[in-house]
């Protein structure tokens, strides 16, 4: 099917609107859904320990960092105490992830592109993590203990991101031998308690692991979408055939796909000239000698 502007805009919409309907009729089952008491017990939990911990470190997906946004977090902390980590980003475009922190910075929301599982990466966001500390003020940088607590929706790579820093983490020899983990999980929903990992001392810096909480509804159903084609929204709520109908239907649009059309259209051609030249192999001589002449022409 080909939509062009306004048209596939609206195809998309349509789309976005019947899965993400279906997706909340199947998350209010109570024994299928995402809020289940243990998310809402969480959720107050993670809610009381804001005011309490000195930074919170709000982990988002880098594919859809707006999408991906904490709810609880919206409107409930000063931004100097907020950074907006986007993980996964080796699984994001580079050049939108740079837009994306123009993006924040214009709002001023402290935010870092990071892959976790990249332990180079993972040293320079703790060399981060150390300079917004020395700009606090009021501490007593040689003895005092800071706290981050680790906040975001399901599966963006809390976990990974807290066991990493704790391994590149800046501690004692006899620390580093007795190493917390936490649980790491490609399915959502999997940390279901909140871990406390030293990564750094003097000051000493504590990281909080948390188990991931999500609103009881997601209303906007394009956001809907893209957590279940992220991980964020089990699986089981959606059939895989339907969300690779909103895959595609997003590639077909996006500027990525117009490019490998164009490759497309030019492969065509080229399978039509060798297509010509099979079935005239058998031709005069002279005659190969013009069709040569057009294949060079048509590759220039
Ligand atoms: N490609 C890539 N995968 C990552 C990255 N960080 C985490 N992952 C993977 O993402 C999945 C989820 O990671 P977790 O650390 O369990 O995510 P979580 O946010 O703690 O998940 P919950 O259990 O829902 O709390 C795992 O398969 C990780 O290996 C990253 O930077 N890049």
């Amino acid at each position: 099917m080909a939509f062009n502007g306004r048209g596939s805009n609206f195809y998309l919409k349509m789309l976005a609107s019947e899965i993400g309907n279906t997706i909340n009729k199947a998350a209010s089952n109570r024994a299928k859904g995402w809020y289940t008491p243990f998310m809402a017990a969480a959720s107050r939990a993670i809610a009381e320990r804001i005011p309490l911990v000195d930074f919170v470190l709000e982990v988002r997906d880098a594919r859809i960092p707006l999408s991906s946004e904490c709810e609880l977090l919206t409107n409930h902390l000063a931004s100097s105490r907020r950074i907006i980590v986007m993980n996964k980003m080796d699984l994001a475009n580079r050049s939108q992830l740079k837009d994306w922190i123009k993006y924040f910075e214009h709002r001023n929301c402290i935010s870092y592109g990071l892959n976790s599982h990249n332990k180079e990466n993972v040293k320079k966001f703790l060399n981060f993590l150390q300079a917004q500390i020395k700009g606090l003020k009021n501490i007593d940088h040689s003895c005092s203990t800071i706290t981050m607590m680790m906040v975001g929706i399901p599966n963006v790579g809390k976990s990974a991101l807290a066991n990493s820093l704790h391994q590149v983490g800046r501690i004692s020899a006899a620390e580093k031998g007795k190493l917390k983990h936490a649980k790491v999980s490609p399915h959502p929903g999997e940390t279901k308690d909140i871990i406390s990992m030293k990564i750094a001392s003097h000051p000493n810096i504590y990281v909080m692991d948390t188990p991931s909480i999500l609103p009881p509804q997601i209303l906007d159903t394009e956001v809907c979408c893209k957590l279940a084609l992220t991980g964020a929204i089990s699986d089981c709520l959606i059939s895989e055939k339907e969300l690779a109908q909103y895959f595609l239907a997003i590639l077909n649009f996006s500027d990525e796909y117009k490019k490998w059309e164009k490759l497309s259209t030019l492969e065509n051609d080229r399978s039509c000239i060798d297509h010509k030249e099979e079935c005239s192999s058998s031709r005069q001589p002279d005659m190969k000698r013009e069709r040569q002449n057009f294949t060079d022409h048509t590759q220039v």
